[in-house]
This record gives C-alpha cells, structure tokens and sequence, in this order.
C-alpha cells in the first residue's frame, strides 16, 4: 500500500448512529425533476428515446437556448405534502432528490446563481418545501447535486490550460459556496448523492473531492457521503489506489445489481443500488414507450436482490413539469405499498445472510432480530423450495408473512437439506417466508454469517 494524501479515510462500515440509520433505511425513494420535465424527451417535435435529463445531449441544444426554458418553470400543481404522504405510504424510509442535475438549473433558491427557481416565473423553493414535507412524514432526505454543470461558464471537462486552471478554481468555489448554502438552509439533510465526477477535471482534483466530503461533515457531523464523488491523489474513483473504498458508501451500482456468483465483496462493505421504472429513464419522459418499463415485481426483485446483498435500493421518479407525479409510478408506490404493508418487515434492516444461493430467490437476515425470511420469486414446479443450511443449522419453523399463523410443511430432503412446501402452485407477488432457524449451540446469529 502506498501512502495516499486523498485516499480513502477509513476502513470498515461506519458504526455511528446516522450511519446504522441509513443501512437500516435500505427502501429509499429517488426524485429526478429539473427543466428538463418541461420538453420531456421531446425536441423541436422529435421524441429522443435516451434519457430525458440527458435531451440537451442528445438534440444538442446550446445552453443558451436551453436555458430559455426556465421562462416556463411553473410547476403550479406542485404539492410537497402529497410527494412525501403517497412516498410514507409507499414505504420509503428515506428520499434523494435532484438539487441541481447536469443541466445547472437549482431547485432552491442559490445566492450563487440567477440559474434557480427563484429566477423562474414560479419562485417555490423546491428543496425547502420537500425537505420539510418528507422530513416531517419521517422521511430522512438526502441531496443529489451534479458536479458536472453544462451551464455554468468556468465548468471544465479537463485542465488543459492556464485559463481553464482558473476557470475551474472559480467554479470549485461556486460549487463550495452551493454546498455549504444548501447544508445551512436545509439543516435536516441527512447526506449527499453526487453525480457528474467522471470528467478529467473532478479526477485530477481528488484533494478537492476530500475537502468537499471534509467540509461536509464539518457543517455536519454524521453527514454521509457516497463513493462516487471521490478521487484520489492519482485520480482513481470510488476505489483509491489501495483499492480502499473512498466515502461512506459504495455508489457504482446504477441500473445494475451485483451477482451472488461474483460479487459477493460487496458484502462486506455499506453500498446502494440506484434504479429506473423505465429501462432508462430519469427524468420526466413523455413516452414510455420507448423502451421496457419494469413491472411492480420486477422493481420488488431489484430491491430484494439489494437487500438480500447488503445493500440499500433507491427507486426513482420523474415527476411531470407541472408537479404532478404520472400514473404510472403512482400505481407502482401504491403496489409496492401493498406488498411492503405485508413484507416490509423483511426489507427493512434486512442484511446478507450467506447461506447457498437458491434459484427460487433470495435469503435475508435481519440485522437487529437475526430473523431468516426466504424471499420466492421463481415457483419451482415441484412447488417446493430446497433450503440448504450450513452445518449444524436447521429449518424448525417456516411461516408465510402473508398469515403467520400458518405453518408450511418442511420435510428432508438430504444432509442439511430440506424442502419447504409451497401452498399453492403460483402467486400474484414476491411469496415472503419467516423461517425459524436453531443453530447447533442454540445461540442467535450463529448462522447469519456462513463463512464465505
Ligand atoms: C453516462 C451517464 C451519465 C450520467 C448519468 C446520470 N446518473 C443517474 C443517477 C442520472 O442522474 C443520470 O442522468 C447516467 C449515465
């Protein structure tokens, strides 16, 4: 291991209060919104089937032409408390949303910038109204902000030059002064999303990346940071140089899972999966046509996976320019309400177990209770499930959440094998089973943690 002055700063999980919250969050819901709703993947009358938040690429606008929409910022049916009730009720224990997305537009009012809501016909501040609302529901809430800014005149791609060196020294300042504005104003903020940190001008400022996370924490301590902002002294992201995990969370996985076959590394470290309804899609998009939109059990599988891996899963929204959510993720919350009103005991605070990965779907421990839920997504045929348990561990128990008075037959099936029978040959969502487990010496959490 080499010495590294903007390295990672830590090893291990942190095991403070703020963090233990977040891991125990797991369900988190993500809200992409910005000018970008307004066209809604649709320029000068083309549909762009890329991502939505992305069209000012795609149709290659000039920002100053795109900055023109802000003239029609008026999300007038914009209601705070109706995002945070259906978001409590969904069972989001916490929320990101978009302070400000590549674009540069900020949805709160900045001193920093004329680029904001408070420039635009409707001044709502945006970030104040969410905050308070889904603070005040329960709902911890986090801020993503873009590092990259296609508005901003002293944003640099790379450092090629005197005049970008001091275009960029400016733009680390408005981005400090943002950030800290944001922390003072929205003094509930449980931590930061940062996106936008893959140019060579972010990687060759890793000593920036660490003052930033530094100074974060300083304005609060607790403050949690994802992996994604960070460079080290040799530009390497996310993973320094000593391959040490940077931040206080692993944020690489978007729109992808880790495998169980693979990955299974990621389990010993805090991480969150990011994902689209859409195949891509993050932003408001008039046409969901345009690609595969993922079912309600679909998006309960991506989160189970997460959970079951030791992760965390943000769901996102697109809401609409007017500030209405779309039918689409309004029955997707309230189906994943109905499943989670029933299940959730089995996401929140749900941890890797490690015991062999079955094919009918997934294991979870729960970090506090050491409960074991078996998670069904593929009905075997045979419509039994094989649990496979480490030496010494056995199955006493198998009661379905559904109605927990009821006891599923268990019968051997080999050495530290038994099947589990299944009371009917298919179901309508994720079948979620609470399995009472005894360890050899009786003890709890003897078999949470197989060696692997
Ligand atoms: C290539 C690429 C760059 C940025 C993104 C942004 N990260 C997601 C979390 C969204 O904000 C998307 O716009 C996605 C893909």
């Amino acid at each position: 291991n080499e010495s590294l002055k903007y390295g990672s700063q830590y090893e291990g999980k942190r095991q403070d209060e703020a963090m233990q919250k977040f891991r125990e969050n797991r369900l988190g819901q993500f809200i992409h919104w910005g000018l970008y709703a307004i066209p809604g993947g649709k320029w000068d009358g083309k549909i762009y089937p890329g991502a939505a938040e992305w069209l000012q690429s795609w149709a290659d606008v000039p920002p100053e032409e795109w900055s023109k929409l802000i003239n029609q910022w008026n999300p007038d049916e914009f209601d705070a408390q109706e995002w945070a009730h259906m978001a409590k009720e969904a069972g989001f224990k916490y929320m990101t949303v978009t302070t400000k997305h590549h674009e540069g537009f900020c949805l709160w009012p900045s001193e920093y910038t004329d680029f904001d809501v408070a420039s635009a016909p409707n001044k709502t501040d945006i970030m104040g109204e969410l905050i308070d609302a889904y603070t005040k529901v329960g709902i911890d809430v986090y801020f993503y902000y873009s590092i990259l800014d296609w508005h901003h005149p002293d944003w640099r791609y790379d450092i090629k030059s005197e005049e970008d060196e001091q275009a960029f020294e400016r733009y680390k300042t408005y981005v400090d002064n943002q950030l800290t504005e944001l922390v003072e104003r929205y003094p509930e903020v449980k931590g930061f999303w940062f996106d936008g940190t893959w140019d060579k001008s972010v990687k060759k400022n890793g000593k920036w990346t660490l003052e930033i996370q530094q100074m974060l924490k300083s304005l609060k301590p607790g403050m949690i940071v994802n992996s994604r902002l960070r460079a080290d002294d040799h530009g390497s992201r996310h993973f320094d140089s000593n391959d040490k995990l940077m931040g206080d969370y692993e944020s690489g996985y978007e729109r992808r899972l880790p495998s169980f076959r693979e990955d299974t590394i990621v389990t010993t470290r805090d991480w969150e999966a990011v994902m689209t309804v859409p195949e891509n899609q993050w932003g408001y998009h008039q046409d969901w046509s345009v690609s595969h939109v993922k079912s309600t059990n679909e998006v309960l599988e991506w989160i189970t996976h997460s959970v079951a891996m030791g992760g965390n899963m943000l769901v996102n929204i697109g809401p609409k320019p007017d500030g209405t959510i779309r039918q689409q993720e309004k029955t997707l919350m309230k189906e994943i309400e109905q499943w989670m009103d029933i299940n959730g005991e089995a996401i929140y605070a749900g941890d890797y177990l490690g015991w062999e990965k079955q094919d009918w779907g997934y294991y979870i421990a729960d970090q506090k209770t050491n409960e074991v839920y078996a998670l069904v997504f593929n009905v075997p045929v045979t419509q039994k499930i094989t649990v496979a348990t480490p030496e010494g561990i056995s199955i006493e128990e198998a009661h379905p959440l559904k109605d927990e008075s009821e006891s599923l037959k268990i019968s051997e099936k080999g050495p530290n094998e038994v099947f589990i029978h299944l009371p009917q040959p298919m179901f309508e969502a994720p079948y979620v089973i609470k399995l009472k487990v005894s360890g050899k010496d009786g003890s709890k959490g003897t078999y949470r943690k197989a060696k692997t």
